[in-house]
């Protein structure tokens, strides 16, 4: 079968797709494919693997009427037009999971990176600013026994209240669609409304998946009601973030700090004020970048596409009903 890559991917998942004989195409570039090019590569497949960010939308499954499944090598599909992929026949698969524990640890990354203001003073030492030991500048905030906020306590919510639990003894508090009884079973974790969460948080951490529901649902209205003292974090989507709301609360002291591994648009603009400020650390999406876990994302996606290449149910189907 021929197959394209939208990216290259781990050599793992590629191997894995060639020793099943399958005839592969990889768009091996740092610049991503233009909607035509991405469904001109397509039109000439029957199965496409998506190792970037590409978008996938209802003119792309019209334009790819031979296309048999879509791969994705990330968790997240706020990409994909899934009731487009559905209404054309195409199941859409993702790789839930692995990865959790590697962005959990870039949430944490950044919680405790944005406490200590840690990439501020980086950049003081490479401009030649650090004069010396200073018992009263640069002071950052502790964590242990604060309060820690989830929105969207599913698996790397979980992940990363477990990890902020153990070290710093962190109260979990979350708001979620539905309770998640394991979390309050094993952290303790309790559900509150969403403005609880705003107003009772020392960091508030997003991990919640982009949508329609959740797009721009922090912005300035959820940033008056946050603690002045509060950090926010984000690893899921730059979209859940008003970024111009954002920058006017860090600027004027509403919020204490932000943590960003996304943001809306990625690349950031180098010119971006946030990338200039004390109390920010920013990151180029690199929650799940681990040897390890991009070998197993890359795996995953590649064994996806080999079951539905077979003729089987993709593991990690996201849209089940195109089975039916
Ligand atoms: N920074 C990175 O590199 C990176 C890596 C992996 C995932 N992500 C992002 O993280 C997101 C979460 O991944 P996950 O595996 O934990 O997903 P998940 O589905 O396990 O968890 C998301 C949780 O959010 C909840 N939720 C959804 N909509 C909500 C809403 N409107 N209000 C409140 N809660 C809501 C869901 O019920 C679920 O519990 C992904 O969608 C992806 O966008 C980013
Ligand atoms: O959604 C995802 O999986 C990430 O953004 C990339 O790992």
């Amino acid at each position: 079968m021929k197959i394209f890559i939208t990216k290259k991917i781990p050599q793992k998942g590629i191997d894995l797709l060639k020793s099943a004989g399958h005839d592969i195409s990889i768009h091996d570039s740092s610049t991503p494919l233009s909607e035509t090019e991405l469904i001109k590569a397509s039109q000439q497949v029957d199965y496409v693997l998506n190792g970037g960010m590409q978008k996938f939308d209802a003119n792309f499954f019209q334009n790819c009427p031979n296309l048999k499944a879509l791969s994705l090598m990330s968790v997240g599909y706020d990409n994909v037009d899934i009731s487009a992929a559905t209404q054309h026949g195409i199941p859409v698969s993702n790789t839930p999971g692995i990865l959790s524990g590697a962005t959990a640890d870039v949430a944490f990354l950044l919680m405790l990176s944005v406490s200590r203001k840690a990439f501020f003073n980086h950049k003081r030492i490479l401009q030649g600013e650090w004069k010396g030991f200073d018992p009263t500048a640069n002071l950052g905030i502790e964590l242990n026994n604060k309060t820690l906020g989830i929105y969207g306590l599913g698996r790397i919510g979980f992940e990363f209240a477990r990890k902020a639990k153990a070290a710093y003894n962190m109260e979990i508090i979350y708001y979620n669609r539905s309770r998640n009884e394991e979390a309050e079973q094993i952290l303790g974790a309790r559900y509150v409304n969403f403005d609880d969460l705003l107003t009772r948080s020392d960091v508030l951490s997003i991990h919640a998946a982009l949508t329609a529901e959740t797009k721009n649902r922090f912005d300035k209205n959820t940033f008056t009601r946050m603690k002045n003292s509060a950090i926010l974090v984000n690893t899921a989507r730059g979209g859940l973030v008003n970024e111009l709301d954002l920058t006017e609360a860090l600027q004027t002291g509403q919020l204490w700090g932000a943590g960003l591994d996304v943001t809306d648009p990625e690349p950031m603009d180098p010119k971006n004020p946030l990338l200039t400020m004390e109390n920010v650390c920013i990151l180029p999406h690199i929650g799940s970048a681990t040897v390890e876990t991009r070998d197993n994302m890359a795996l995953m996606a590649a064994s996806n596409l080999l079951a539905a290449i077979k003729g089987e149910k993709m593991p990690q189907i996201i849209n089940k009903e195109v089975y039916q």
